[in-house]
């Protein structure tokens, strides 16, 4: 966690990094380079579909921010098509950010998908919505029957090895549309999320589960920033986000 404060304390949304180990051919290849064949979340061929009534943990309940954790949203057969489909459909690549001077790369692929339209800028980056495979279509449904609220633009975050991270950073772009809910759907290893009141010190930690549901609403990017350090590990980040020409 030391180095991820190190490398990402003061940033705007948390896309900057260490990027000494990391090379151009990877960025540049992406899924193409064979090595995210390593990561593959083996499905249970004979696990039956249970069915759960949804349990809701109340993470932080703070004046106007708020977040939630459900777990089991999504069965672990659900879970093992969605991270396959999504290493197959998503253009992975690492964020070249400039710091200080310098283009760091992300410590962690990153791949967006969203409405023909939309766009979504950070950290010197512009990402433009093109379009939504059907097995996304159908998450993001469920997302939004959950946080009751529609979405039109996910970031998908995949976490390779024991090197990658995202450091505190809190998700408040002026793309974002002030007040809506960041939904963020985990696949893969089970990982420690923390928050982080910005004032008073105060981390709450979480751990995000395969098939798990956050939802952080409210003012809750106002006054706090989250982080995860975390491996074998796909997140997907739904926001809503304004509409742009061009
Ligand atoms: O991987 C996670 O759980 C967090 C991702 C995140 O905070 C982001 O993409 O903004
Ligand atoms: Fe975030």
């Amino acid at each position: 966690m030391e180095k991820q404060q190190q490398a990402e304390e003061g940033a705007t949304n948390g896309q900057t990094g260490h990027t000494n180990k990391r090379k151009i051919e990877e960025i540049e290849g992406g899924r193409r380079t064979g090595r995210l064949d390593a990561f593959v979340i083996r499905k249970k061929a004979d696990t039956p579909k249970k069915l759960k009534a949804p349990s809701i943990e109340i993470v932080v309940q703070n004046g106007r921010s708020v977040v939630t954790y459900e777990k089991s949203v999504l069965s672990e057969d659900e879970c093992a098509e969605l991270s396959q489909e999504v290493l197959i459909a998503g253009h992975w690549s690492r964020d070249v950010i400039p710091t200080f001077g310098k283009n760091v790369l992300s410590p962690r692929l990153v791949c967006s998908f969203g409405d023909v339209g939309t766009a979504y800028r950070y950290s010197g980056m512009i990402r433009k919505g093109t379009g939504w495979p059907e097995v996304l279509l159908a998450i993001k449904r469920l997302v939004e029957e959950r946080a009751n609220q529609p979405y039109n633009y996910v970031l998908c975050n995949l976490y390779k090895d024991g090197d990658d991270y995202i450091g505190w950073h809190a998700d408040k772009e002026g793309d974002i549309v002030p007040g809506s809910t960041i939904a963020s759907v985990s696949l893969g290893a089970k990982r420690l999320f923390k928050l982080r009141h910005e004032q008073t010190k105060e981390v709450k930690e979480v751990w995000l589960e395969p098939g798990s549901l956050l939802l952080m609403k409210g003012d809750t990017q106002k006054h706090y920033k989250h982080c995860t350090v975390t491996e074998n590990r796909i997140n997907l980040t739904f926001r809503l986000v304004n509409h742009r020409s061009g």
